[in-house]
C-alpha cells in the first residue's frame, strides 16, 4: 500500500525549515575578500565623510562675503594668493578679496566658505571677476554631509555589495567581520544517472541537477563538496548520505524521495534517526520537497524532476541557509506583474512557475512541466499561483518572485 502524505503549506514548510536553521560562527576576511558575504558585525561611521568641508568643482575658494553686489555690469575682482589640488592643503587663510584656485576633492581653505566654479569666473592671468553674489556654503561639500561619525551605517546581517565594500573601505575596516560559510553537500542519487562526460546509452541520462544546484549555491557564495552520484541501492545510498551528511552543515540530495519502489531517502532518514519536518508539500512543482535534520544538520531532499529540484532550492535552501548566515534578508525578493499570456491550468497546489519577468508583464518560460530543464534556463523569476485557484488569463496580476537578485526579502512573499 502507498504510503498517504498529508501536504503541509508552502508557507508553514518555509516557516518550519527557518525555524531549525541555527547561527554559523563569525570570522574576519580581507575586504577584498568580503563581497557577497553576509556582514557580521554593524558598520558603524569611524569619521565624518565628508571628513573636511571639500570643494565639489574645479574652481576658487572665495569668501562669499566678498562677492555681494556682484553683477554683469559691476563685476568684482579677486587676487589668487595660492592653488591646491584634492590631497593638498593650502597653509594660508583668505583675506578681502583673495582667492585660492582649488580642484574637487581639496579641502577649503581658512577663510573661505564659497566655491566659484571656473565656467562662473573671467580668468585674467593671476586674478579673475565674478559676476554674481555668491551665499556662504554655496558649491561647499560639507563635512559629515554624507555620514555622521558615529551613524550606524550599515546594519549586522546584510549583504555585503559592492557599496558596502566602498563604505567599509571609507572607514578602514580592513578585515570586516562576516558570517562563516556554511559547508554544503550535493549528492545525486539514481541508477539512471551518468556523468556530464558518459555518452548517452538506453535508459540512461547525465546528471544534471547536481551542477545546477552548485551553480544555485555559486550564485549565492557558497561553495559546495560534491559527493557525486549514488545508485538507488539502499546500503550504498545509506552509507553515502550518512558520510557526507556528518561532512557537511547541511546536505542537499536529488531523487528518490517520492514512493517509487527505488526512492529510498525516506529509508535512509529513518535509519539515520534523522527527524523529518515534513515529506509533501502543497505545490507543484516539488510537492515531494522532503527537509529533515539530524544532529542539528539540515537534510535537504530534493526531488529528482530538475524543475522541482530547482525550485525546492530557491524555496528552502536558500533562505536557511542564508538564515544560518545571519541574513536579514533571506528570502527570494516579492513583486506583483500582469501575465502575458493565458495560464489555463486550475491550480490544486500553490504553483511555480518558471518564468520571464521583463519589469511589467511576465510570461511561463516555456515548458512547464516538474520535469523541464529547458525554462530553468529560460526564466529569471518564478510566478506564484496560490493553491486552489483556476485558471488565470492575460492580464491578471499575478505573483512573482524574482530570481538570482542579489538583494533578498525580509519577508516572505508579503
Ligand atoms: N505514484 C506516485 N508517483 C510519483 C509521485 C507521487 O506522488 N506518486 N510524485 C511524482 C512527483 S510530483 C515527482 S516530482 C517525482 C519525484 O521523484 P523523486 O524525487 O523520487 O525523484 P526520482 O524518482 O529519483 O527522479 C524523478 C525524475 O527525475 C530524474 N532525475 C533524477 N535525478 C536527476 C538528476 N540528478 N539530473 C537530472 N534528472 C534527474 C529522474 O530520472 C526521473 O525522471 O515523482 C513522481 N512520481
Ligand atoms: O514534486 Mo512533483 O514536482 O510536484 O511534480
Ligand atoms: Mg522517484
Amino acid at each position: 500500500m502507498v504510503e498517504k502524505r498529508i501536504p503541509m503549506q508552502v508557507k508553514d514548510a518555509v516557516d518550519l525549515v527557518m525555524s531549525h536553521a541555527g547561527s554559523l560562527e563569525t570570522e574576519s576576511v580581507a575586504l577584498e575578500d568580503s563581497y557577497g558575504r553576509i556582514l557580521a558585525q554593524p558598520l558603524t561611521a569611524t569619521t565624518d565623510v565628508p571628513p573636511f568641508n571639500r570643494s565639489p568643482y574645479d574652481g576658487y575658494a572665495i569668501r562669499s562675503a566678498d562677492t555681494a553686489g556682484a553683477s554683469g555690469t559691476s563685476r568684482i575682482p579677486f587676487n589668487v594668493i595660492d592653488h591646491i589640488g584634492a590631497g593638498e592643503v593650502s597653509r594660508k587663510t583668505l583675506n578681502a578679496f583673495e582667492a585660492i584656485r582649488i580642484m574637487t576633492g581639496a579641502q577649503l581653505p581658512a577663510g573661505a566658505d564659497a566655491v566659484a566654479m571656473f565656467e562662473q569666473t573671467v580668468e585674467n592671468g593671476q586674478s579673475f571677476t565674478l559676476r554674481k553674489p555668491f551665499n556662504k556654503l554655496e558649491n561647499v561639500s560639507l563635512q559629515g554631509e554624507d555620514v555622521a561619525h558615529g551613524e550606524e551605517v550599515i546594519e549586522s546581517g546584510n549583504l555585503i555589495n559592492p557599496g558596502t565594500i566602498a563604505l567599509l573601505a571609507t572607514f578602514g575596516y580592513s578585515q570586516p567581520q562576516v558570517a562563516k560559510l556554511p559547508t554544503v553537500g550535493i549528492l545525486s542519487t539514481g541508477t539512471e544517472l551518468l556523468s556530464v562526460g558518459d555518452a548517452l546509452v538506453p535508459g540512461k541520462i547525465r546528471n544534471s541537477n547536481g551542477p545546477m544546484i552548485m551553480a544555485q549555491l555559486k550564485r549565492m557564495g557558497i561553495p559546495c563538496k560534491m559527493y557525486g552520484m549514488s545508485i538507488d541501492n539502499l546500503d550504498e545510498s545509506f552509507e553515502a548520505v550518512q558520510k557526507a551528511a556528518q561532512e557537511t552543515d547541511c546536505l542537499i540530495t536529488t531523487g528518490g524521495v517520492s514512493v517509487g519502489d527505488f526512492d529510498f531517502l525516506p529509508a535512509i532518514y529513518e535509519r539515520m534517526g534523522a527527524k523529518v519536518l515534513f515529506n509533501k508539500v502543497a505545490m507543484r512543482p516539488g510537492s515531494v520537497t522532503t527537509v529533515a535534520v539530524a544532529d542539528g544538520r539540515f537534510l535537504f531532499g530534493l526531488s529528482g524532476n530538475p524543475s522541482a529540484c530547482f525550485t525546492g532550492f530557491e524555496l528552502f535552501v536558500r533562505p536557511a541557509l542564508l538564515k544560518m548566515m545571519g541574513a536579514e534578508k533571506p528570502f527570494l525578493p516579492h513583486t506583483t506583474a500582469f501575465l502575458s499570456e493565458d495560464f489555463e491550468k486550475a491550480n490544486p497546489f500553490t504553483r511555480f512557475i518558471r518564468a520571464v519577468y521583463d519589469g511589467e508583464t511576465v510570461r511561463p518560460a516555456g515548458f512547464n512541466k516538474s520535469n523541464a530543464v529547458s525554462s530553468i534556463a529560460r526564466g529569471n523569476a518564478l510566478i506564484v499561483l496560490p493553491g486552489g485557484t483556476r485558471g488565470f488569463v492575460k492580464g491578471d496580476r499575478v505573483d512573482v518572485l524574482l530570481l538570482g537578485v542579489e538583494e533578498g526579502a525580509a519577508k516572505w512573499m508579503v
